[in-house]
Order: structure tokens, then sequence, then C-alpha cells
């Protein structure tokens, strides 16, 4: 390995404990970052993403030359900070952790940039949460591999121009549509992560099994890949939990049947929708009669942050099919009734033509 395994899960656990402020999950996340692919050929399913970035990389070896920027975007927990480990170490180079909240002055990120050396990979996690002087000195760096480091205040202030050895950016983002157009366009590469079909986190949940010595049928390992939300994070998530119900309810065995149980227990569904996803379209349904409702008020109705309905529950309900995004708001698909176990109204409010917002 070429950087040092240990100092960097040490760095990434206490960099994610930071944002997540709860010590209660840095065992979690010390489990999380043991189950991560290691190489592009570890990496289960995304084969159009690998395959591009496998060029990008070995072009940029071939050259002799820190690769291009890469940005990577998607919901959370599809592998976007696992394939900024990767770039690292399949380049050989240190990789430097940071985000976009910890960024909150320019000078943070000038002193970031002046230690970094030729070839290191900065990976800002968050992109999107920069602040904005921040954000236009990273344009400069990555660009001209040069920022201008002002010191002093009002007229007597100077700016010193600071030479940045090459380095590449790896940027990841939930929220792509979120970056200004001049930071987007300075990326050399952007990979946009998809939810993973069953079969890719059958495979998943198949390796982490292995890596964590759990013993499971592959109808086990296929209920905890079908209730996942096309997600590994959860996929591993999950196994843990089922591994616990095995191992205190039966004989440490997971099968198709403990799967289920314990699934049931911690009130993942059959469809993989879990509290805060049901809870959205429960609202949806039940206390806005379909919508068309505001994601504000969404949000305020199921006792989450904005943020959180948009980035985590959304993306996976509109993926398949519970949730429609229109320009009045968020509406309930005929699906998300159903799942409900309620009836659809036969005229939808938002297609009756005298609908009045
Ligand atoms: N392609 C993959 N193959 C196998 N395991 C994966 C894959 N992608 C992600 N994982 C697993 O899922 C977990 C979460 O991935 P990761 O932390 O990279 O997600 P993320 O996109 O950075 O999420 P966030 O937006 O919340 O930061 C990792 O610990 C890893 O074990
Ligand atoms: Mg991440």
């Amino acid at each position: 390995m070429p950087f040092h395994e240990d100092e960097l899960a040490a760095a990434e656990s206490a960099h994610l404990q930071g944002l997540t402020a709860a010590e209660a999950e840095g065992d979690e996340r010390a489990v999380e970052s043991a189950l991560r692919p290691r190489s592009l050929d570890e990496v289960v399913g995304q084969t159009r993403v690998r395959d591009q970035l496998g060029l990008v990389l070995e072009a940029a070896r071939q050259r002799g030359r820190a690769p291009d920027h890469v940005l990577l975007s998607g919901p959370p927990g599809l592998g976007k900070t696992t394939l900024a480990m990767i770039i690292a170490s399949e380049m050989g180079s240190p990789l430097r952790l940071t985000s976009g909240p910890a960024i909150t002055h320019a000078g943070d990120l000038a002193s970031i940039l002046s230690g970094m050396n030729e070839g290191d990979v900065l990976f800002v996690d968050e992109i999107h949460r920069m602040s904005r002087p921040a954000e236009e000195m990273l344009y400069m760096a990555m660009e001209d591999f040069r920022v201008d480091v002002v010191i002093g205040k009002g007229p007597g202030a100077t700016a010193i121009p600071l030479e940045i050895p090459p380095f590449t950016l790896v940027g990841a983002t939930t929220r792509a549509g979120l970056l200004p157009g001049p930071l987007r366009d300075r990326f050399g590469f952007t990979g946009h992560l998809e939810f993973y079909e069953p079969g890719e986190l059958d495979l998943i949940v198949h390796r982490s099994a292995g890596l964590l010595g759990v013993e499971l049928t592959d109808e086990g390992a296929a209920e905890i890949a079908s209730r996942s939300r096309g997600t590994p994070r959860i996929a591993n998530r999950l196994l843990r939990r089922v591994r616990d119900f095995a191992q205190v309810r039966a004989d440490g065995v997971v099968t198709l049947d403990i799967a289920g149980r314990a699934l049931d227990l911690y009130e993942v569904d059959a469809l993989g929708l879990d509290r805060l996803d049901r809870a959205v379209i429960d609202v949806l349904c039940r206390r806005f009669g379909g919508g068309p409702v505001g994601v504000s008020t969404l949000a305020v109705a199921v006792g989450e942050e904005r943020e959180t309905v948009e980035e985590v529950a959304e993306p996976f309900l509109v993926r398949n099919g519970f949730l429609a995004r229109t320009p009045r708001g968020r509406v309930a698909t005929p699906a998300a009734w159903e799942h409900l176990g309620l009836a659809a109204p036969a005229v939808a409010p938002w297609q009756d033509p005298l609908f009045e917002e």
C-alpha cells in the first residue's frame, strides 16, 4: 500500500466523526472503513465510472503526471469516498482529506494547498458546502496551480502569489447541481454514481460477510441486498444488524428467514424503504392528499432537515417511482399510495385542470 493504512483509517474516522459528532457511530465507521474496496478491481458495480476512471488514471501514469481533477457525485453511501481513496492508492500518492464545511476561510484552503507536494491527491468532501472566497481560490489553484494569498486588510492589503505543485483535486458532492458552473467546469472528469442493482449488492454482501466472518446463505444475502435501497453502505449496515440478530436469536447463520425477521424488526420494509422514506410518502399522501407540496413543508412535517429529505430520501423515492418532483412541488405517485395500502384519489389534485394552488 503506498500510503499508511492505519493513519489513513484514523484520519478518515476522525474526519467523519467530526462530521457526525456521534461517538456511538465511531465503531460503525471503523467497520465501514475496513470494508472499503482498496483498488479499482475490488469495486463492485459502477462499471461505467470505474472503466472511465481507470483510463484517466492509466493515461496519467503513463505520462508520469498527476491525473486531471475528478468530481464524484451521487447520493450518500454509493462509494465517493471509497473511490477518492482508490484514486490516491492507484496513483501511489498520499491522500489529504478535508471537507467543504471545514474550509470556512480562503486562508484555510491556502494553508492546505501550500503544504501539498507534487502528485498529492486532495480530497474535498461535500465540496458544494465550501465558502465563496475559498471556492474562488480553488478555481485558480485547479487551473493555474497558483493562489494569491492576501495579506492585510483594506487599501494596504497585498496579494502574494503562491505556486502550488501539480496536484489532483478529487471533489465529492451529493448535490452536483449546487456547484457553481466555473467550479464544475474545472474538473477534467466527472463520475456520477448510480444506485446499485440487487445483483451487485448481493456480491457486496457476500464480500463483506467474508471479511467480517459472517456465515450466510445465498438467499439470506439476496434478502439483505434487495432491502438495501441500492446502497452499499446500507447493505453493509443491514448485514451487521442481521448478524446481531442471527447471533442472539439463532445459531449465527444468516438465512432467508433470519434476514427477513431481522429486517422487519429494524423496520426496513420489503422494498427497502426505511422509516424516513416511509414517513415522507406517508405525510405526502395522508396529510397533503398526495401533493403537490414544497420540499421545505414536507421536511418540517417529517421533522427532518430539508437537505436530508432532498439528498437522502428523495433520490431513492424518485428513482423507484414513489415520488415525482414537479415545478409545483413534490407529488406522490400511485405506487406510493399502493405501498402504503391506501387507495389513490381517482383524480390526483395536480392532474385536475381546475386545481389552484
Ligand atoms: N462499489 C463498491 N463495492 C463494494 N463496497 C462499496 C462500494 N461502494 C461503496 N462501498 C461500501 O459502502 C461504504 C460507503 O461508501 P462511501 O463511504 O465511499 O460512500 P460515499 O459516497 O462517500 O457516501 P457519503 O456521501 O455519505 O460520504 C464503504 O464503506 C464501502 O464499504
Ligand atoms: Mg463520503
